[in-house]
């Protein structure tokens, strides 16, 4: 408290001497001003015993956040709690609990080794004025460190890493999990650049409520947990923290389940990457450096969000192009609307996942979906780049298994036998067998709902024999066509070879 006195009576008189600097400022020519401030420095540095270091919000020509102000923040957060008079409520985790922070233009004081130092959250506009759809958007955020210059040492080599390391450790305890979505470019406004919104990420789905190959899941699982703890094998082997990983498969098989399962074992936070929305390469950089670490990055359908030959097809036309904008001028306008419009390239993809992905620090997992792996670029799914490729398929026996564990909580039944023979002979997406499982109504036995897909898998089964049958007669019939064309053809070819011959053999009995 007698040093937090003893920094205001310096700050009023640093104020004072601050006000005399200004208004004698005016009365000199300006020549000598230049000398005026440079001496006028030097007496404040002498006078003003303390060293300031400030840690902003965000930093870097990018604008990327800066993981020191975060850390800092929910350390102070304890401290605040205790001393500060202002104080800002947050509602997290699940909307249970309130989480207070220190107002902005508050101060806190902490203590490391004996040494008091000083905390101050502040909030700078912006000096152009100008609308901003998000008031909070304009404004930049910082915290001040404020010590003694004889504790220097002390504080930037000890103190300011202890502080980081607290807040994470705190972070990690308390943090409520983010499901991020891209914005588009044009609301990356203002010094906060929002490229991400998010909402708290709530997924329901684990590993246990995943209906798959128990051998499968199983090694997932150990992948992901093996990965999660590496940090130190990737530092050694020269390769970044992240992995690749591509889920294939029908519609319906639990891709999107699998991603949500895979956030809640790791306890990672979510980026859902809509690359339509992305205009170029240098966005997809900038929103892939504005993730944080412990975080899954995830793009659906990537067969459907990128042109995937569109590089070698535009290559092609390219010429045909320029051709046509010099006898057209309209189609001159086209081809440069067209051009504004490009989107994310293939190459421009693979450079982000090696490159500046690979350096934007670690701990990050990409996925990939899609229901056509056959569609996609080998460049893209090579391995290195999509570590590991999962199918997930039609339900099995293990899955069904598992739907009937966690929807009608049983492990047997005398149905089980006649469901997995039927699932051995049809093809039923997982989405279909749960939906066929859950019950309809309170009054919904589990043997109803047993028969119900009993059921459905035959009629399933049934369809699925109807279009092979069909399939067949069509084959058949394209096979009857093809050969009575061709005998005819052959016909054709003999009659015409027989009638040269005669008219051959005339030519020679002519002669
Ligand atoms: N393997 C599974 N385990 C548990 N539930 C599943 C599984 N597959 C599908 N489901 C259920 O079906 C619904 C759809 O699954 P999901 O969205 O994960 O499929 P998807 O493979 O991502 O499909 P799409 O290719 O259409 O995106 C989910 O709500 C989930 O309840
Ligand atoms: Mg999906």
């Amino acid at each position: 408290m007698a040093m937090m006195g003893e920094m205001l009576n310096l700050g009023s008189m640093m104020g004072t001497l601050m006000l005399v600097y200004t208004v004698f400022k005016q009365f000199l020519p300006p020549h000598l001003q230049i000398y005026f401030e440079k001496y006028f420095n030097k007496i404040v540095r002498f006078l003003y015993p303390y060293v300031e270091i400030t840690f902003d919000e965000y930093t870097g020509e990018f604008m990327k956040r800066n993981e020191a102000y975060s850390a800092i923040k929910t350390y102070l957060r304890d401290k605040s709690t205790a001393s500060a008079k202002r104080l800002k409520a947050n509602v997290v985790k699940d909307s249970q609990s309130v989480v207070l922070t220190m107002d902005y233009n508050e101060e806190v004081t902490d203590e490391f080794q004996g040494v008091k130092v000083w905390w101050s959250a502040n909030k700078t506009l912006p000096s152009t004025q100008r609308i901003a759809w998000f008031p909070d958007d304009d404004e930049k955020r910082s915290y001040t460190l404020t010590v003694h210059k004889r504790h220097r040492d002390l504080i930037t080599k000890s103190y300011i890493s202890h502080v980081l390391k607290e807040g994470k450790a705190i972070a990690t305890k308390i943090r409520q999990r983010k499901l991020y979505s891209n914005n588009p470019s044009e609301n990356w406004h203002g010094f906060r650049k929002s490229k991400w919104s998010n909402v708290p990420f709530e997924h329901p789905a684990t590993f246990d409520t995943l209906a798959m190959d128990a051998n499968l899941k199983e090694e997932i699982k150990n992948d992901l947990i093996k990965f999660s703890t590496a940090k130190d094998y990737y530092t050694r082997i020269g390769k970044a923290w992240k992995r690749g990983y591509l889920l294939y498969g029908p519609p319906g098989t639990g891709k999107s389940s699998m991603i949500a399962a895979m956030a809640n074992l790791l306890d990672y936070d979510v980026y859902d990457l809509e690359l339509t929305a992305v205009k170029e390469n240098a966005e997809l950089r900038r929103l892939l450096l504005d993730t944080s670490s412990k975080s899954i990055v995830v793009i659906e359908d990537i067969d459907c969000s990128i042109d995937l030959t569109g590089q070698r097809d535009k290559k092609k036309t390219e010429k045909e192009g320029k051709d046509e904008e010099q006898s057209d001028p309209i189609m001159k306008k086209v081809r440069e609307d067209e051009k504004k419009e490009s989107k994310v390239t293939l190459s421009g993809l693979l450079n982000c996942i090696d490159g500046l992905w690979s350096s934007c620090g670690g701990e990050r997992i990409i996925v990939f979906t899609t229901n056509y792996v056959e569609k996609l670029d080998p460049a893209l799914i090579r391995r290195g780049r999509m570590d590991k490729h999962i199918e997930l398929s039609y339900c099995c026996v293990d899955a069904f298994r598992v739907f009937a564990k966690n929807y009608l909580e049983i492990d047997s039944h005398s149905l089980f036998a006649e469901i997995e023979t039927l699932l051995g002979e049809t093809k039923m997406t997982p989405a279909d067998v749960a939906e066929n499982l859950m019950p309809k109504s309170d009054n919904d036995q589990v043997e109803t709902c047993l028969k119900r897909l009993i059921e459905a898998l035959k009629e399933a089964k049934k369809k699925a024999e109807d279009e092979a049958r069909l399939m067949a007669e069509k084959e058949e019939e394209k096979q009857k066509q093809k050969s009575e064309k061709e005998g005819k053809e052959v016909k054709e070819n003999g009659v015409v070879t027989a009638a040269e011959e005669v008219k051959e053999n005339g030519v020679t009995n002519n002669h």
